[in-house]
């Protein structure tokens, strides 16, 4: 059987029976009732994904997937496309924006090209699994076919399964990809049945054609290449982007595999979308982490039903707001592992 078929098929529903139990040990924590908020929901997501009542989530790993986008030349930002290779090459080196977030608990970052539009050096740090050198300009055509789609989804897939093959337990999702923003309002666009300019945003900066003239690019995308909003793939391989591809298999991996998985903002969320309507149990798996200034990120948040929980005002993408979650993971693993329980607190005053 093909992977992407073999992985959507093994992923099932979190167990609700260590949910309800892991409920009901953290109530019986030293504390009032639901008085850790979303540390405790939190703690018993991890253990419901997990099957264990003390998760252990101390093997940590952003994944982070780079490609470059046809329809920059349509000139929806006015960053360089050379932007997307410096950035790839600086993920190994730890020196981005995300990277010094993961550095804060230690969260190992693997960075893969699944189609940079250039050719990276071997010996960079960076997994090499290029698909295609960028998409094409969707604007003229689709974006990619069916099977660059499914080969990008699948090296999310083997990326991640290796990393979970050895021992990693915590997965963040990242992207590094100039003008990324567009294909995320054009596949969100279609998914949620709207006029592209209510999920365009400013990205990483627009053209001189500002929000609306970005807007105008995804509507004639959409036109032209009239994706099927009730299949994924032809949505994703029409008007989406290389990387959201591949952040979709690390979602889709991660819930076969039963570890949970932190998602970012915008770009992030639109692709944790495409994998839900692959298989709607990876939500069960899916972890909140900030609210994205991109103002599709609330929609698309709305539509996989996860609430964002950090509001930092952030906008980078690369991963950055999923890792500066990983501490709060730490501190909900902590509280279900250190705290004791009620009743083993009052037995001091019996000794
Ligand atoms: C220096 C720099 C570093 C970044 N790191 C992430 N992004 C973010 O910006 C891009 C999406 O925005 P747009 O669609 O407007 O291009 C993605 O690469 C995203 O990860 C960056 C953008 C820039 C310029
Ligand atoms: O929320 C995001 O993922 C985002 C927002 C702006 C630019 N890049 C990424």
């Amino acid at each position: 059987m093909p992977l992407l078929q073999q992985t959507i098929e093994q992923i099932q529903g979190i167990d609700r029976q260590i949910e309800a139990d892991a409920r009901k040990y953290i109530d019986s924590l030293a504390k009032p009732p639901q008085s850790l908020g979303k540390l405790e929901t939190l703690a018993i997501q991890l253990s419901a994904i997990t099957g264990e009542r003390f998760p252990k989530i101390d093997q940590k790993a952003m994944i982070v997937m780079a490609a470059d986008h046809g329809v920059y030349e349509e000139g929806v930002t006015p960053n360089p496309q050379s932007t997307t290779v410096f950035q790839t090459l600086s993920f190994p080196k730890g020196t981005t924006g995300m990277c010094t977030i993961a550095k804060v608990t230690n969260a190992k970052v693997v960075t893969v090209d699944v189609g940079v539009k250039e050719d990276l050096p071997p010996d960079a740090g960076v997994i090499i699994k290029k698909v295609k050198y960028g998409t094409d300009n969707m604007a003229k055509g689709p974006a990619m076919t069916r099977e660059e789609a499914i080969r990008a989804i699948e090296v999310g897939i083997e990326v991640t399964t290796e990393e979970i093959k050895k021992g990693i337990n915590l997965i963040g999702t990242g992207e590094m990809g100039i003008a990324n923003t567009t294909p995320s309002a054009a596949v969100l666009a279609v998914f949620y049945g709207c006029d592209p300019l209510e999920v365009t945003g400013f990205g990483a900066g627009v053209g001189s054609g500002g929000i609306e003239f970005k807007a105008e690019v995804i509507r004639k995308a959409i036109e032209l290449n009239q994706p099927n909003a009730d299949d994924p793939i032809d949505v994703l391989a029409k008007v989406g982007g290389l990387e959201l591809c591949g952040m979709a298999g690390i979602f889709l991996a991660a819930a076969a595999n039963r570890v949970p998985v932190v998602v970012d903002g915008y770009i992030s969320l639109v692709s944790a979308l495409a994998a839900y309507k692959l298989n709607p149990h990876v939500k069960d798996y899916i972890i909140p982490s900030h609210q994205s200034e991109e103002p599709g990120a609330k929609i698309a948040a709305d539509l996989l039903g996860i609430e964002p929980m950090l509001q930092m005002n952030m906008r980078l993408g690369e991963g950055s707001g999923a890792a500066l979650a990983f501490p709060i993971l730490d501190a909900a693993c902590s509280m279900v592992s250190n705290m004791v329980t009620l009743e083993e607190a009052a037995a001091i005053l019996t000794k």
